[in-house]
This record gives structure tokens, C-alpha cells and sequence, in this order.
């Protein structure tokens, strides 16, 4: 089980996304362990996506290094040969979403004020391809097209109506449902699931391999621009003043 527990908000830092993509690789290369449950140690937070600071006013340099970071936390959880349960329980928006769609099912607490979608059109950004693709292999390409437009955030239960998520269970029972889960998953022989998952998600991650350079280009182009930026200032004192 790999436990989220960045305070306030499990928010994705440049140094998040680092240890977490480690810790991918230590387990993958532990041939001991064939599953990760993945949940949050803050309540009603899963996580509230990428670090917005890492975004603002900082260096291309920065910006460079944080997108090579969120491109590879994606490669290796989209990629991985392990069973992967996300147990979201709290908020999932936009890089907290990705994380969720990136694994093999997807269990919430069921909790309506819990929501999970990939709001970015709501900050005045955009999901890149590749969040898209993630996005489109879960719910199909109509639920898709209007929740990226409108960068909708689903309360638990829509969520479950939309595919987003698998199962609704009571936030006590989220745990004990993901082991339930995992073992499932695990009763299987790894080969054939293995060989089964990289053969439905290899053409979407192949795309982000090819174009990783480019990527993170266009990345840094769009990021840097006055207008996105004054977008993302403005976003962060609405989370801000909503507070006070
Ligand atoms: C070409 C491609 C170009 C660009 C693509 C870039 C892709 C980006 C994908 C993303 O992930 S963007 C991030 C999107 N995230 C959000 O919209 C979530 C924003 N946060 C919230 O809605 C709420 O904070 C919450 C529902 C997660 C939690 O609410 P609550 O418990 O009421 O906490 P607060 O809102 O008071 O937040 C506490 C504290 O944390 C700061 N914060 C929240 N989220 C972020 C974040 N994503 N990055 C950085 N900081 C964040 C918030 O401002 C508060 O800070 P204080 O200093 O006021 O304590």
C-alpha cells in the first residue's frame, strides 16, 4: 500500500512526484511485490493535482525538470506490470484524477462531496494529450469530450455513473474493499495480465515516449506565457479567498 501523506493537500511538487516515482520503481523491480493500493493519509484529500506553484513564476529551467517529473510518474503508473488500485479517498482533481485513471480500477469513498475530474479548462489550461488519452480509455470519447471542455470535477456519486470510477463504497469499508480488489486481481497468473495491460495502454504511452521532447516544449511555451500565468495567479488567490 503506498499512503500519499504530503500536507495540506497532497499537492504534486517536483519532490512528490520524484519520491513517488521512485518508490514505482523500487516496487516494480521487487519481484516480491505484484500490487500497489494507493490512497491518501489526509482525510478528504486524495490529491489536489499538480502544484500550482511549481507553475508559476519560476525558470524554464524549473519548468523543464517539473513536466520531465509529472511525464514520468505517468510513464511508469500507466506503464507498470503491477495490479494498481486506486483507493480515492477525497478530492482527485486534474493530476489527483490522472493518477486514479492511470490505475488498473478505481474504487471512491462515497462521500458526494468528494470530487474527481480533470478540471484544468477551470484554471484556464489544458490536459495534455496524454491526460486525455488516460481520460478517454476510461469513459469513451463523448463523456470525454464534454467533461475536458467544461473541466468538470464529478461529485463520488456521478462519478460512478460516468465510469470514472468503479465503485462507491462507505469511506470505512474503502481499504478492506481494495484488498478485496487486489486479491481478485491477483488470483490471476501475472503473465497474461501483464501482457494483457500493456497491450491495451502501449499505443497511448509509445505516443508520449515518441513525443517526450516536444512535450515538455510545449509545456514550457504555453506555462510561460503572461496570460496563462496571470490565470494561474488568479486561480490561486480564488483558493485562497474561498478560504477566508
Ligand atoms: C500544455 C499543458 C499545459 C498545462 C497543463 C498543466 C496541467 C495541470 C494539471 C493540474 O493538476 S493543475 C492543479 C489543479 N488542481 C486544482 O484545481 C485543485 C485546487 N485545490 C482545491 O480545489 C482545494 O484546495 C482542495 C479541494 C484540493 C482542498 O480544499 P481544502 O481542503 O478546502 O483546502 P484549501 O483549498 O484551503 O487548500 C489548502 C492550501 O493548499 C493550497 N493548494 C490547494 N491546491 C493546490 C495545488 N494544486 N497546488 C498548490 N497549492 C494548492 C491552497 O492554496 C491552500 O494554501 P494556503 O497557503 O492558503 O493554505
Amino acid at each position: 500500500m503506498m499512503k500519499f501523506k504530503s500536507p495540506p493537500v497532497n499537492s504534486l511538487s517536483l519532490d512528490f512526484l520524484t519520491e513517488f516515482s521512485i518508490s514505482l520503481e523500487k516496487l516494480e523491480n521487487d519481484r516480491a511485490c505484484r500490487g500497489v493500493i494507493i490512497t491518501s493519509a489526509i482525510p478528504k484529500i486524495f490529491s489536489s493535482g499538480l502544484d500550482i506553484t511549481e507553475m508559476c513564476g519560476k525558470s524554464v529551467e524549473h519548468y523543464a525538470e517539473f513536466w520531465r517529473a509529472v511525464q514520468e510518474m505517468w510513464l511508469r503508473l500507466y506503464g507498470s506490470n503491477m495490479v494498481t488500485v486506486a483507493a480515492v479517498n477525497g478530492a482527485s482533481p486534474a493530476g489527483g484524477c490522472l493518477i486514479a485513471l492511470s490505475c488498473d480500477y478505481r474504487i471512491m469513498a462515497e462521500n458526494p462531496k468528494f470530487s474527481i475530474g480533470l478540471n484544468e479548462a477551470q484554471l484556464g489550461i489544458v490536459a495534455p494529450f496524454w491526460f486525455k488519452d488516460t481520460f478517454v480509455n476510461v469513459v469513451g470519447q463523448r463523456i470525454a469530450e464534454r467533461a475536458l471542455q467544461l473541466g468538470s470535477l464529478y461529485p463520488a456519486p456521478e462519478a460512478l455513473k460516468l465510469g470514472l470510477v468503479d465503485e462507491l463504497v462507505p469511506e470505512e469499508k474503502l481499504l478492506e474493499k481494495a484488498s478485496a480488489v487486489m486479491a481478485q486481481w491477483l488470483a490471476l497468473p501475472d503473465h497474461a495480465r501483464q501482457i494483457t495491460k500493456s497491450m491495451m495502454r502501449k499505443a497511448v504511452l509509445d505516443r508520449l515516449v515518441a513525443h517526450r521532447e516536444e512535450d515538455i516544449k510545449y509545456f514550457i511555451n504555453f506555462i510561460s506565457k503572461e496570460s496563462i500565468q496571470k490565470s494561474l495567479r488568479m486561480y490561486m488567490e480564488m483558493l485562497k479567498k474561498k478560504k477566508s
